[in-house]
């Protein structure tokens, strides 16, 4: 007998203006199953589980629980019923601390309650300090921070969208551990990820989208990753190119003796950086983040101003002193890791995203915006970077997080810069889409450009780095030439077993 349905949705359907996110999905969840949502960048998934956590509402469709129809006019409705989500844009105030944005969700003393996240981080691996501010943490801990917060509730349901993309190795094995338990405590989970190999382990249940549209239910231990990937992009996946090493170039980026004192409580010092990246090159920066990415990426990209000028050089001249666009006019451009309000901002279109960087590209003149040329460019980005939106005016906040990560990233290497620092290049990029910018990082390392990439992903690294350094407690390795270096070697590095 196949037990009734925890979550049951039937012909549910979203529009938004021009775009059919949801059509006609039928989905059922069962008490204790891993469900896993598939599809590619812009498929839906994200909205389907706005649709079942209240934050949106199906234009049509029904959506039961426990087999009785249910409106859930917002998250507190979806809350009371015992469903907890976890968002890939995270829904945290900076300006808070974790346990005054853990106590806005959930009801306790704040004592009981900082006691509570210490006991579930130590079982979880899911550290953070109650105390520390939102705005002083990675992405990484942000997303630690919401995890914790949604277990504290003890969902029934619990949705999680692309848990793992910012996740070291280690944190994904407590993890799933973790929903291992609660899966045996009979709670349903809902798994969205780009991470196959990740849902053929973890999921018994997976539901594929493509266009919106569910094109099929299936047990997703019992088909390949290929397979997989085959079903949600409905045709071969593309090849991965051979990697050919040229001769490194001259120093593009150098960082000597590069330290800096922590701004906050929270921040990681860094001690005494050296690394010399030449054109021709792709230098990888593995480690766990919170210790240091943030604060190194920050001082290479001018966000933050080196102590000394000479710390930092940039096609040979030392700009420690220099702000980013006076950077950027010697050939430098950057994709940082927060794609949402530093990588382009949320309420403006594509096209006026475009002109946040890449203005010099002739879109100005005579202090106007020249939109046609503006449009143009974002066109190009948006075709060669194969992003999936209605055109140039869609707004940045209104894509798949994927879809404006390939945007952010097109929009910067179409600069044709002669240093690139690429801040977590493939974070929630699906995998057709994840070859396809790899393959095209390392087309640029062969055509002379020096390229740093700051990522938790160590398969990436070793896919496309010629050389690795790991950052932990903000002090940095010597380099490992990639190809003397195994993936153990460098886990070692990255809890501060090797010095
Ligand atoms: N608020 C919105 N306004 C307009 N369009 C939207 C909005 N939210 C989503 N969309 C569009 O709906 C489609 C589905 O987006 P959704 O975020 O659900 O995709 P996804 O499968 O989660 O993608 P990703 O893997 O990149 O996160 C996309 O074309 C997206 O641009």
């Amino acid at each position: 007998m196949t037990e009734p349905a925890l979550l049951t949705l039937s012909g549910v359907s979203k529009r938004y203006g021009t775009v059919q996110a949801n059509k006609a999905i039928d989905l059922a969840v069962r008490p204790g199953s891993i469900h896993a949502v598939l599809g590619e960048n812009g498929a839906g998934k994200s909205t389907l589980m706005k649709l079942i956590y209240g934050v949106e509402h199906p234009d049509e469709g029904t959506i039961a629980w426990n087999g009785a129809p249910v409106q859930l006019a917002r998250p507190s409705d979806a809350q009371a019923l015992g469903i907890g989500m976890v968002f890939q844009h995270f829904s945290l105030f900076e300006t808070l601390n974790v346990l005054q944005n853990v106590s806005l969700m959930v009801p306790g003393k704040p004592a009981d309650l900082a006691r509570q996240i210490g006991a579930l981080g130590q079982k979880f691996g899911l550290t953070v300090d109650p105390y520390a501010m939102v705005h002083t943490l990675s992405v990484g801990e942000r997303q630690r921070v919401e995890i914790i917060r949604c277990l504290l509730l003890n969902p029934k349901l619990l949705i999680l969208d692309e848990p793992t993309s910012v996740l070291p190795p280690q944190s994904v094995r407590l993890l799933f551990d973790t929903l291992r338990k609660l899966q045996a405590d009979g709670t349903a989970i809902l798994f969205i990820s780009h991470k196959l190999e990740e849902i053929r382990e973890l999921c018994d249940e997976a539901t594929v989208l493509r266009g919106g549209e569910v094109t099929g239910h299936i047990d997703p231990r019992e088909h390949d990753a290929r397979a997989l990937a085959q079903m949600m992009i409905g045709r071969a996946m593309p090849q991965v190119a051979a990697s050919s090493a040229t001769e490194p170039g001259e120093i593009r980026l150098r960082l000597t003796g590069l330290s800096h004192a922590r701004a906050t409580r929270f921040g990681t010092s860094l001690e005494d950086i050296n690394l010399d990246l030449h054109g021709g090159q792709i230098i990888g920066i593995a480690g766990i983040s919170g210790n240091g990415q943030q604060e190194l990426a920050a001082l290479i990209s001018g966000e933050t101003r080196a102590g000394q000028s000479d710390m930092i050089q940039i096609m040979g001249r030392s700009v420690g002193h220099l702000g980013p666009m006076q950077r950027r006019k010697l050939g430098f451009t950057f994709v940082p890791e927060e794609r949402l309000g530093r990588g382009a901002v949320p309420e403006m279109s594509l096209a006026d995203n475009s002109l946040l960087t890449a203005h010099r590209q002739g879109m100005l003149r005579g202090g106007f915006i020249r939109r046609q040329v503006e449009k143009t460019f974002t066109r190009r980005c948006i075709e060669e970077f194969d992003v999936r939106t209605p055109g140039p005016d869609a707004e940045a906040g209104a894509m798949s997080g994927g879809n404006l990560q390939k945007f952010i990233l097109g929009r910067e290497i179409m600069l044709a810069p002669d240093v690139m620092l690429v801040a977590q290049p493939t974070w929630g990029v699906d995998i057709g889409a994840a070859t396809a910018i790899r393959r095209r990082l390392v087309d640029m390392r062969d055509s002379g450009t020096a390229i740093l990439v700051i990522s938790e992903e160590l398969e990436e690294l070793f896919e496309i780095c010629d050389i690795l350094h790991v950052l932990h407690e903000g002090h940095l390795s010597a380099p490992l030439p990639v190809a003397e270096t195994s993936a153990d070697d460098v886990g070692a590095y990255m809890i501060g077993a090797s010095a």
